[in-house]
């Protein structure tokens, strides 16, 4: 489920736009053309296999870099005219974490809080408050170099909210996260947007982005291969079916010989029609089904997944999953669908 249901539909405003954003390394062109349109108050996974770019983004929009060419807005402010108006509008966690291990938690904030230029009694405030809120109280009085890469995350948001951000960038910020501290911090993502922060999400979970991501691009040899809400991209891609399962041997001959196009599986007493899964291809099938006189036990409707939807559209293998944090890359599987019971 989208993190915004309610939010961030294309009538509200952007928070970033780009239009033609390009980027090289020498004779590399990274970004080969990037245009994207975030509505304010939403989440948005920037998906890709490694090296595709997604940090590069990031790093432009944020004001580390600049862009060779094209245009980026933030905040509703050109990120090479107005770098600093930028920047006060934003928030970056992720990979460049500002965290510094030497210090406490609590001197990490408080030194945020210093940067904000926030009086003492309000940065100390703050900061009680920020840690209470991401479970670090405890933890408050311990140098940080000896947190877990969980509460160093959570941490590294905390201290980005210091300054009150309507915009956050997360580069990859479940990496290496076990599955409990990824759930955390799904749950404060959730929160965030529910405060009415734009989210600019990357990363290599394709359930994270499922999970939460109101709207996902793909991007792929520089460029963005598709766009759309997690549906959208699922539709996209062949390998839609639906499943129907018989309990009584007889009744499944019965039907697999009168059913064609159909792929049977007769261990499992079930055949498998090609379907788009609309509501249209559906009915006909139901009418079909009730003329034909055959009842199964048990119709499912099956939709391509986000690991068909990136495999078809980078021809990359599947990167990790996000519930196997450390696993190799595996190649997708065609027939790797998730399942919507009816
Ligand atoms: N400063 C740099 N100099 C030269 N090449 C660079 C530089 N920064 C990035 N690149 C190259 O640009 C490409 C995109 O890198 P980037 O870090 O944006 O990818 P990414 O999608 O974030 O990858 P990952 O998922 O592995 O973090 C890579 O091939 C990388 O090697």
């Amino acid at each position: 489920m989208p993190t915004s249901s309610r939010k961030g539909t294309h009538s509200s405003p952007a928070a970033v736009t780009t239009v033609g954003l390009r980027k090289s390394y020498g004779d590399k062109t990274v970004l080969d053309g990037i245009d994207l349109r975030i509505p304010a108050g939403s989440v948005f996974a920037l998906l890709g296999p490694n090296g595709a770019g997604k940090t590069t983004v990031v790093k432009i929009l944020s004001t580390l870099i600049t862009a060779d060419g094209g245009q980026a807005q933030v905040a509703g402010h050109d990120v090479g005219a107005s770098p600093d108006k930028v920047r006060a509008a934003i928030g970056v966690t992720g990979q460049f974490s500002a965290v510094d291990g030497l210090i406490t938690g609590e001197e990490n904030m408080l030194l945020m809080a210093d940067l904000h230029h926030l009086p003492k009694a309000e940065g100390r405030r703050v900061t009680a408050e920020l840690l209470e809120r991401f479970d670090l109280t405890d933890a408050a009085k311990k140098p940080a170099h000896t947190y877990s890469g969980g509460m160093k995350r959570r941490l590294d948001i905390a201290m980005t909210l210091v300054g009150n951000p309507r915009i956050i960038f997360l580069d990859e910020p479940t990496t290496g996260l076990d599955p409990r501290s990824r759930h955390t911090m799904w749950g404060i993502i959730r929160e965030l947007v529910s405060d009415g922060v734009t989210v600019f999400l990357t990363t290599q979970y394709l359930e994270e982005a499922d999970e939460l991501a109101d709207r996902i691009a793909v991007l792929s040899n520089g460029r963005i291969a598709a766009e759309g809400t997690a549906d959208e991209l699922k539709r996209q891609i062949p390998g839609g079916h639906i499943r129907l399962r018989f309990s009584d041997p007889a009744v499944y001959r019965a039907a697999a010989d009168t059913l064609h196009e159909t792929t049977r599986d007769d261990d499992a007493l079930a055949l498998r029609i090609p379907s788009d899964g609309g509501q249209r291809e559906l009915r006909s099938l139901l009418d079909w089904l009730d003329s034909a006189g055959i009842e199964a036990d048990e119709l499912t409707v099956h939709t391509p997944d986000l690991n068909d939807v990136f495999f078809a559209l980078t021809g990359s293998t599947v990167p990790n999953q996000a519930n196997e944090p450390n696993q190799p890359h595996e190649p997708s599987r065609p027939n790797n669908f998730k399942e919507t019971a009816r």
